[in-house]
């Protein structure tokens, strides 16, 4: 198995030693060739706008549209969230538009700009501890979305099938839970795709 982490921002080597620390083969990836032969692949943080025109310039939209047709899944974390989001609150284009989540950005405020809080997380851990980073949260959830964790009743986590998006940065802990959450989805899926 063969896990991809979009090298264009962020904590990518982070992404990659919690992939492989969870069992996986993870690669940095930013050419579109590249991209043809993973099973999976994992949007980090960092500025949306800035991945969404770095995305552009490196023609990776295609690619990530056709793993997901492909039945192959794709997890973001905070501004990886906003990526793969159907919505974005304020503004009128998404950028990927994959996950049925209306997404707001910045959205915990000033005065709580980054923070940390252990929450429960379904189906991941009961403690988990989350760091949140001028995170956004999820304002609207469509109807296939489990909510997988909540802040102050805002959702931080979900997942839509192969779709796995969440507000806070779990490759920035040592807890390798969410990323074997998803190597475990990417396990799934390519024993559905062998079938
Ligand atoms: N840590 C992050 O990824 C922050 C996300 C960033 N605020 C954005 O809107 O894209």
């Amino acid at each position: 198995m063969k896990i991809g982490v979009l090298a264009l921002q962020g904590a990518v080597r982070e992404h990659v030693r919690q992939l492989e620390a969870a069992g996986a083969t993870a690669v940095t990836v930013k050419h579109a060739k590249e991209f043809a032969d993973l099973d999976g692949l994992v949007i980090p943080g960092g500025e949306s706008t800035t991945i969404s025109k770095l995305m552009r310039e490196y023609q990776l939209t295609e690619p990530v549209l056709e793993m997901h047709r492909a039945g192959k899944p794709v997890f973001g974390t905070c501004a990886g969230l906003i990526m793969i989001a159907k919505q974005i609150d304020g503004q009128e284009d998404a950028h990927l538009g994959l996950m049925d989540v209306s997404v707001k950005r910045n959205a915990f405020g000033r005065q709580r700009e980054s923070f940390e809080v252990e929450i429960p997380v379904k189906k991941v851990a009961d403690d988990f501890q989350a760091v949140f980073i001028r995170a956004p949260y999820i304002e609207k959830a469509g109807e296939g979305v489990d909510v997988l964790a909540e802040v102050d009743g805002k959702i931080v986590a979900a997942q839509q099938g192969t779709l796995l998006g969440v507000a806070f940065h779990p490759e920035l802990t040592e807890d390798i839970r969410f990323h074997a959450y998803f190597v475990e989805l990417v396990r799934q899926s390519l024993a559905v795709s062998v079938r």
